[in-house]
């Protein structure tokens, strides 16, 4: 069982409401309640329940302000180029001891630091907070204590894993972890198409995959083995993925991932200076 205490989410779109869903397990209880916000009634909707208050802005206007009233953790979930006028919008309506947690790739505690004078953190999670596993990196601003830091960890335990990094780590973590499922899908979806392409129909193409991905991925959690031995273990000496692990080497796959992860981590410096 975790206990948090009362908690405020201004932003709850597809990462903050991945990480609301996490609040919702039954073992984990918010002292002093749930609240949210988003722009439109549309979300605002989807999030609403027993135990969430959920404003839309565009109906209750003051609705960031009166969801950091009483919060001790207000997590922002906005996009990066909002977090600026979200930050200065709601400093006045901070609980002194509120602790202000931003997922926003790009935006740095410094920045944050400057629009509000409470301690803040950087967190980098990722969706499969929804299925709670989610990875979170956790990086603390100048003004955060180590218990301010273990109320964050805390936070995003209940979701998954975290690893706490120095903000000078953040943005790399990001491009493998925070964006990471986003390469995993398309994987998945190129793979499909490809067997779609050898004659299976789209059901049956996208249960092969997912199974496989799912298998390999298991089978490699548990074994605790090398992935390089375990590839070893499919590709047979002359035999059939020998040939297809040769086509993907040659299209140099480590050089792609290297290339991709340095295009997100320029991106995140773009964002961090506002653009
Ligand atoms: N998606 C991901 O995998 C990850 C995202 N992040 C970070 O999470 C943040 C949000 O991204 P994501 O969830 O994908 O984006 P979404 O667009 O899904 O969510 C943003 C939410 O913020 C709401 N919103 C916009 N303006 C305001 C405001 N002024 N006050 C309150 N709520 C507002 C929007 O409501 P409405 O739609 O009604 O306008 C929307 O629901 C970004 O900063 C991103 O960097 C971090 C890690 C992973
Ligand atoms: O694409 C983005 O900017 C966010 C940060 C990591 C995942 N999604």
């Amino acid at each position: 069982m975790t206990t948090l205490p009362s908690i405020a989410i201004i932003g709850a779109g597809a990462m903050g409401g991945a990480i609301l869903s996490g609040l919702l397990a039954p073992d984990v209880v918010v002292e002093g309640g749930i609240r949210v916000t988003n722009r439109t009634e549309a979300k605002a909707a989807l999030v609403r329940g027993p135990l969430v208050e959920s404003f839309a802005l565009e109906h209750t206007p003051d609705g960031n302000e009166r969801a950091v009233r009483g919060a001790r953790i207000v997590l922002i979930g906005v996009k990066p180029a909002m977090v600026p006028e979200t930050l200065a919008s709601i400093a006045g309506a901070l609980e002194p001891d509120a602790l202000v947690i931003s997922v926003a790739a790009g935006v740095t505690t410094q920045t944050m630091e400057s629009l509000v004078a409470n301690p803040v953190l950087r967190a980098m999670p990722n969706t499969p907070a929804i299925v709670g596993r989610a990875v979170t990196g956790l990086a603390a601003g100048a003004r955060a204590t180590e218990a301010d830091v273990a109320l964050g960890r805390a936070l995003f335990e209940t979701v998954g894993t975290v690893l706490e990094v120095p903000e000078s780590q953040i943005d790399a973590l990001s491009t493998v972890s925070g964006s990471g499922p986003a390469y995993v899908f398309y994987f998945v979806e190129e793979f499909t198409a490809a067997a779609t392409g050898l004659g299976f129909s789209p059901e049956d193409a996208g249960m092969l995959v997912r199974e496989t991905f799912l298998g390999a991925m298991q089978l490699l959690a548990s074994s605790g083995a090398d992935p390089a031995e375990l590839r070893r273990q499919v590709t047979s000496p002359k035999g059939t993925t020998e040939r297809a692990v040769a086509v993907l080497q040659d299209a140099d796959l480590e050089g792609l991932f290297a290339r991709a992860t340095a295009a997100a981590l320029e991106r995140a410096k773009e964002l961090a200076a506002g653009a």
